[in-house]
């Protein structure tokens, strides 16, 4: 699917989540589950997704010794999702372990689901970078050097904020994958995002999807939401 508005699905409640499901049965779209989601319903979540025609990123952000996330991708692998990702943090034998496992537990013929790794969240700034997570550097040279390691490791794009896809195609390349969540349109509550813009800049950076969640389904009309923010997303204006 060519640069998708991806809907976070971060609803918990199955009534308000069955009806969001229904206005979108006639569309096939990426939605994302996370650990919120997930957690609660497990597996079949998935399969209810897949079965609706949508494309799933599993937004679980794996972050352990390499045997776990290792062993940990190869059982996730079997659920055919399209994406699925780890934190960079965990650093290079981590990133590869996790793309051993998903090779190891694909059913035959499927295609391997592709993996990216979160730079940094788009819930931290620079202040929060510096006094609390003790990293020094500005944080743009942060996520792209953090994404060059994911490279290196054979991933195949990353998670940040738009706001670095810029450097981060610099360093890695166009065709590089570049996930970004933290969208919000001006009028939007910024909640706990603090590296954010809008979508119609998100496509002047270049990212290749967006993720939207609390703007689409805490609105009145998810549906008309999504569609608005989806036409600014792919017309840029
Ligand atoms: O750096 C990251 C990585 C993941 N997320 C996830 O994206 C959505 C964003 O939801 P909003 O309601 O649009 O803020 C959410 O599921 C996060 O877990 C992120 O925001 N930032």
């Amino acid at each position: 699917m060519q640069r998708p508005l991806i809907v976070a699905l971060d609803v918990h409640q199955k009534e308000v989540r069955d009806r969001l499901l229904e206005t979108f049965k006639h569309d096939s779209i990426y939605m994302k589950v996370g650990m919120e989601l997930y957690y609660q319903e497990g597996p079949r979540i998935i399969e209810q997704l897949k079965k609706d025609g949508h494309h799933v990123f599993l937004d679980l952000k794996l972050h352990d010794i390499p045997n776990t996330v290792g062993r940990a991708m190869k059982v996730l692998s079997s659920l055919e999702v399209d994406l699925i990702n780890v934190h960079a943090a965990g650093g290079r034998k981590m990133m590869e372990a996790a793309l051993e496992g998903l090779e190891a537990g694909k059913p035959a013929n499927a295609p391997r689901p592709k993996l990216i790794a979160v730079t940094q969240l788009t819930s931290t700034d620079q202040e929060m970078l510096t006094d609390e997570l003790l990293i020094k550097e500005e944080i743009a040279h942060v996520v792209s050097t953090y994404a060059a390691l994911a490279k290196k490791s054979g991933l195949d794009g990353v998670v940040s904020s738009a706001l670095e896809v810029p450097l981060i195609h610099e360093v890695c390349g166009e065709d590089f994958l570049t996930v970004t969540p933290g969208i919000r349109r001006l009028s939007d509550a910024k909640g706990d995002q603090k590296r954010i813009v809008t979508p119609m800049k998100a496509k002047e950076l270049g990212s290749w999807g967006i993720v939207v969640g609390r703007s689409i389904t805490e609105s009145i009309d998810p549906y008309q939401t999504y569609l608005e923010m989806k036409k600014e997303w792919e017309e840029g204006k």
